[in-house]
């Protein structure tokens, strides 16, 4: 039997949203990210894996314009379709975008770190929360929007003076903010310092911040970490709202083997800088080069007896 096209299956090589190609990311004589090729699929929720110093928090900062790649390009992709004709004119052209109306691709690794949430729209969260925490949670949601506040204010006095347009865009911003408090179950919060709440709701301010930027991609690093059972099922609900009524794909770090196989439709296995499986969640659980990894043996053929051992 084919897998029919655009199955969860197939999305991220039928319709990639981010094609990540050939990256290298070099620390002096380290070389945390190794040659690294892998797509997200528009619609999915991929998570990047592996064990600690695998090199997927490097990935991340990659993507988001914290670090310049050594090597290798990272293509996001507006708008339905490949964008080949688009993506070689840009690329040829040492552009670091080519946009027509809604659609348009982003050579990641060209762009500054502050562009690329508002123009690729892809945004993150940190796996050390760095919240405002002296600023209410609100306030909190409100600085995450000021790009589009002084875009409204025409960069000039126009938001103190309370100009129609500002005015406007400002009751935008608060009733975004209001609607991921709701998303998030910290309505009740939102007055209080972001500093003062626990490190569950921390963590899901962080997702509410980072969706008040109305990412495509939103890049989830270690997000269940710290969190309780319930708190973990309740982050899965989230994840899944964001993606199914929202259309924002998510791409997450996750070590909580329960969070990823439960809620992803991609995994991408890495260590030692280099990608060792790729597949649907029930591939690469099986896969002995991904258990071998995780157990931290020398060889697949160890890895199976272990595997074999536990099963019998
Ligand atoms: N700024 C840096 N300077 C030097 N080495 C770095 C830097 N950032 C990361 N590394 C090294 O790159 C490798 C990959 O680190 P990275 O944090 O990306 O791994 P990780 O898979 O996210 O690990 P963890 O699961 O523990 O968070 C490690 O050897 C790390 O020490």
């Amino acid at each position: 039997m084919t897998t029919p096209l655009n199955s969860p299956a197939q999305r991220w090589l039928d319709t990639p949203l981010l094609s990540v190609e050939h990256l290298t990311m070099r620390f002096g004589g380290i070389v945390a990210v190794d040659d690294l090729s892998f797509q997200v699929g528009r619609g999915d929720i991929t998570a990047l894996i592996g064990p600690n110093g695998a090199g997927k928090t490097t990935v991340f900062n990659c993507l988001t314009g914290f670090y310049k790649p050594s090597e290798g390009r990272i293509v996001m992709r507006h708008g339905p379709g490949p964008h080949d004709a688009a993506l070689a004119a840009a690329h040829s052209g040492g552009l670091r975008h080519s946009k027509d109306g809604d659609s348009g691709v982003f050579l990641l690794e060209r762009m500054p770190d502050f562009e690329i949430p508002r123009q690729a729209g892809v945004a993150r969260t940190f796996q050390n929360i760095r919240l405002f925490g002296g600023m209410t949670v609100l306030e909190n949601l409100l600085v995450a929007q000021h790009n589009g506040l002084m875009v409204a204010s025409g960069y000039t006095l126009g938001g103190i003076l309370g100009l129609p347009g500002y005015r406007r865009a400002e009751k935008k911003a608060i009733d975004r903010a209001v609607y991921w408090l709701e998303q998030t179950a910290l309505l009740d919060r939102a007055d209080d310092p972001a500093g003062d709440l626990s490190y569950g709701a921390q963590r899901r301010l962080e997702i509410a911040r980072a969706m008040c930027t109305g990412p495509k991609l939103l890049c989830l690093d270690e997000p269940a970490a710290g969190l309780n059972p319930r708190e973990s099922a309740e982050l899965n609900r989230l994840i899944r709202t964001i993606r199914d009524e929202h259309g924002t794909s998510v791409l997450l770090i996750e070590h909580d083997m329960g969070v990823v196989m439960e809620i992803s439709d991609h995994v991408v296995v890495l260590d030692y800088g280099v990608k060792i499986a790729d597949g649907s969640a029930e591939t690469v659980r099986n896969d002995p080069k991904v258990i071998a990894a995780y157990l931290g043996v020398e060889d697949e053929a160890e890895a199976e007896d272990i595997v074999e051992g536990v099963a019998s």
